[in-house]
């Protein structure tokens, strides 16, 4: 830990020349990551709301880990300005897609203690799907995305599952624009000292149109499926949205081989992706920006993604009614393409994206 922080929290009247990882959001990635890294001796501090910043500044965070449980004393604050955010600090945006908009615009204008506003740091955006990153560009010059593979599991305040040991999960790091390019190691050294292999890559925005292609198992599984039908069902999103990508002309990274192993924690069930456990905590769900982003794109090139409108739709009103994961049957539309066995092709020209599916 840097001699000019206490915690994360910024001893009176000094600036730290490291700079601290101010983290927004206290939920899976931001709880854990203001664990690992104050376990690690790197400046931290946690901007959390409601029951989680309570608990965490009772109790820690809990990190639920294969070989044991580990509670973790963090730095954590209430709103940015108790964070007293200075020139050579980092946001790291760890809330949902969807709260990215909000979060980022109640921060960006705030003061830095000697000068500057908030804007004017760097921001990391954790974010999956693809928008969050022109909303962070909208206030901020120099913004880092990162796509985060990890099977971590958030479904009470200040605790969080890692099922993996030692190396937690992998993310990978990218500049949004040149303003950033010389904060990509620095950004993948910090994930890495967080445990996670971390690289950085060319084209974070391809990097996240591989991992939007992952998440598509997220918006799937949260329908009354068994696993053999949630695959299938995958593979029919997954394979309009592929057609989509290729007819729009925007690259995909290659797949990358899957997760670090997931071991077993007691008491945890593995596998159930992050708008599972949204929809489980009765929280507001991610899909508008996972499929939905999908559907943006397509109806802004006037081509059609039925599947994907399907998901949207009955996802987000099973959300709005407040229902539980499995409350609702799968789409009709992708039920259908799941017993036809119809998929689109991924050279499919865009007429063919609505005509594969039916
Ligand atoms: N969970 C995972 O394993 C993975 C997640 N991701 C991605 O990472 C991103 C973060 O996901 P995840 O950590 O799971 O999300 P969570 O829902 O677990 O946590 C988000 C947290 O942000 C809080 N929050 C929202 N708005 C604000 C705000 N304005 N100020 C302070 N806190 C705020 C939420 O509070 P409240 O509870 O009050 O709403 C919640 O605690 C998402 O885009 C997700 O897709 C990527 C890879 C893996
Ligand atoms: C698919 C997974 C687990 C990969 O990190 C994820 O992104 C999520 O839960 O949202």
């Amino acid at each position: 830990m840097s001699a000019d922080a206490v915690g994360g929290r910024r001893a009176p009247g000094v600036v730290s020349a490291g700079g601290r990882r101010i983290i927004v959001g206290a939920g899976a990635l931001g709880a854990l990551l203001a664990a690992q890294w104050t376990g690690a001796g790197l400046p931290a501090v946690l901007v959390a709301r409601g029951a989680a910043r309570d608990v965490i500044d009772e109790r820690g965070v809990l990190v639920r880990r294969p070989h044991g449980d580990e509670r973790i004393a963090v730095d954590v604050v209430g709103s940015i300005d108790e964070a007293e955010p200075a020139p050579g600090d980092t946001v790291v945006l760890a809330v949902k897609s969807q709260d990215a908009e909000q979060a980022l615009a109640a921060l960006a204008w705030r003061p830095l203690v000697s000068g500057g506003v908030v804007a004017d740091l760097p921001v990391v955006t954790l974010q999956n799907g693809l928008a969050t990153e022109d909303i962070a560009l909208r206030r901020f010059a120099r913004v880092v995305g990162v796509s985060v593979a990890i099977a971590a599991s958030h479904l009470r305040p200040g605790e969080v599952v890692a099922p993996s040991w030692p190396t937690l999960g992998t993310a990978r790091v990218g500049a949004v624009t040149g303003a950033a390019a010389e904060l990509e190691p620095r950004v993948s050294d910090d994930l890495a000292s967080a445990g996670f292999a971390a690289s950085v890559v060319a084209d974070i925005a391809a990097t996240k149109r591989r991992k939007l292609l992952a998440n598509l198992r997220n918006v799937v599984e949260v329908f009354d499926v068994d696993d053999a039908v949630r695959d299938a069902a995958t593979a029919s999103v997954r394979d309009e949205a592929a057609a989509l990508f290729d007819c729009l002309g925007l690259d995909v990274a290659p797949a990358e081989a899957g997760f670090v192993p997931v071991e077993q924690v007691p008491g945890h069930v593995p596998g159930r992706l992050s708008t599972w456990q949204s929809l489980e905590r009765g929280a507001s769900v991610e899909s508008d920006f996972l499929v939905g982003e999908l559907v943006l794109l397509a109806r802004r090139a006037g081509v059609e993604v039925p599947l994907a409108e399907a998901v949207q739709r009955d996802l987000g009103a099973l959300a709005a009614r407040g229902g539980r994961p499995g409350a609702a049957p799968l789409p009709s539309a992708l039920a259908a393409a799941v017993r036809g066995g119809s998929v689109a092709t991924p050279s499919a020209p865009a007429a063919a994206l609505a005509g594969a599916t039916t």
